[in-house]
């Protein structure tokens, strides 16, 4: 899957863009503020029905109008896929994919596996469970068909026995949300850790080109300790304390990875420039995962690819998203040389003030 057209109106600085994207490596250049990440903003949003940047419609709508547009063509070998969306600041929103209505944003995750990598990144590291928890299922919606299924029907559970949990007086009033709950927690659980089993090959063999120096351990923890008693006695157990705190403290909604180096987080030992290295030795690592294993092509938005990093670490970078198959959309502020890092072919465009122009080749 690639996009491979992409229209714009009326999206933060972006007023219209019509622009035929490369298969392979499109370079964003522009100075601060020429609406580069809006680019980007504009194609995640296309992939999953949200912004990274804001939770309101208002905010990312060009100023003085009602609404964006989006439309794009999403190319699997010969088959295109066209895609329209158009959100007002009113709250409507009509999405069209193949020419017909669709009720849910959440269709839209299957057309483009995006990895958006931005200068916050390094808190998939830093910050709480939950930003891990987000990476390692994007992961296994990709490779498991049955796993969306599953992870939306114990949100559900979940909601519905943490509203219980504060009206209970016993246990045994609770019993009837964890039957349930249990065989899917199990279920969820079997298809993280056959997920990230494999990903983990892949992940030492990234890390180990961009942080040669480091014996960094990554474990998978389900979110109970399966080894002490089973997730059915965790509840039974923590009765009395998950009422008092609202919320149930053990499930998959408590799953982690954790990566340490001599017992520490990695967080703690690591710089920000390593760090954001590490970030995307894991988000590779998931591209070539989804490249070769499930057979779909990634789509990276990798926002100032150069900051933070050096010479031979961009080049590192760019010859692993090379082999990733990925398609890649990247934004720098000055061109340098960055083009030549990348030895297949690739476009270039300019952004200015909202403009978006492709530069032509000599
Ligand atoms: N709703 C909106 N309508 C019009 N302009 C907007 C809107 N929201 C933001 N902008 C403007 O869009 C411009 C582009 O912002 P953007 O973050 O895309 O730039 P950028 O090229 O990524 O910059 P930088 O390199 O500094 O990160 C900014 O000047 C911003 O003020």
């Amino acid at each position: 899957m690639s996009l491979s057209k992409l229209v714009i109106h009326q999206f933060r600085n972006i007023n219209s863009a019509n622009i035929t994207f490369n298969n392979n490596i499109n370079i964003i250049v522009g100075a601060n503020g020429s609406g580069k990440t809006s680019l980007l903003e504009a194609i995640y949003f296309l992939g999953l029905g949200r912004s990274f940047r804001s939770h309101l419609t208002s905010r990312i709508v060009q100023h003085e109008h009602k609404e964006f547009t989006l439309f794009s063509e999403i190319t699997q070998q010969d088959y295109i896929t066209p895609i329209g969306l158009q959100k007002s600041k009113n709250g409507d929103t009509i999405l069209k994919i193949n020419g017909a209505i669709s009720k849910k944003l959440a269709n839209l995750t299957q057309y483009l596996p995006l990895q958006l990598i931005t200068p916050e990144s390094s808190t998939l590291l830093s910050g709480s469970p939950k930003n891990r928890r987000a990476f390692l299922d994007w992961g296994v919606f990709y490779h498991d068909p049955l796993f969306y299924h599953n992870w939306a029907r114990i949100k559900r559970l979940l909601k519905q026995r943490n509203a219980a949990l504060k009206q209970c007086k016993t246990y045994n009033e609770l019993q009837v949300w964890d039957n349930e709950l249990c065989i899917l927690s199990n279920k969820i659980s079997t298809q993280r850790s056959a997920y990230f089993d494999q990903l983990l090959v892949l992940i030492k063999s990234t890390l180990n080109d961009f942080l040669p120096d480091f014996d960094i351990s990554c474990q998978f923890f389900c979110g109970w300790d399966k080894n002490n008693k089973s997730l059915a006695d965790y509840l039974h157990d923590n009765f009395l304390r998950d009422s008092q705190l609202g919320y149930t403290t053990a499930g998959p909604q408590k799953a982690d990875i954790r990566f340490k180096i001599a017992g520490y987080p990695v967080a703690d030992v690591l710089s920000r420039g390593q760090l954001k290295l590490f970030v995307y030795a894991l988000q590779l690592a998931q591209g070539l995962f989804l490249n070769s294993i499930d057979k779909k092509q990634c789509i990276f938005l990798i926002d100032d690819f150069s900051s933070e990093l050096d010479q031979n670490k961009q080049q590192i970078l760019a010859k692993h998203i090379a082999d990733s198959g990925a398609q890649l959309f990247i934004t720098v502020i000055e061109p340098d040389n960055i083009d030549r890092l990348f030895t297949q072919k690739n476009s270039v465009f300019h952004m200015e003030h909202g403009q978006i122009t492709e530069q032509l080749e000599n």
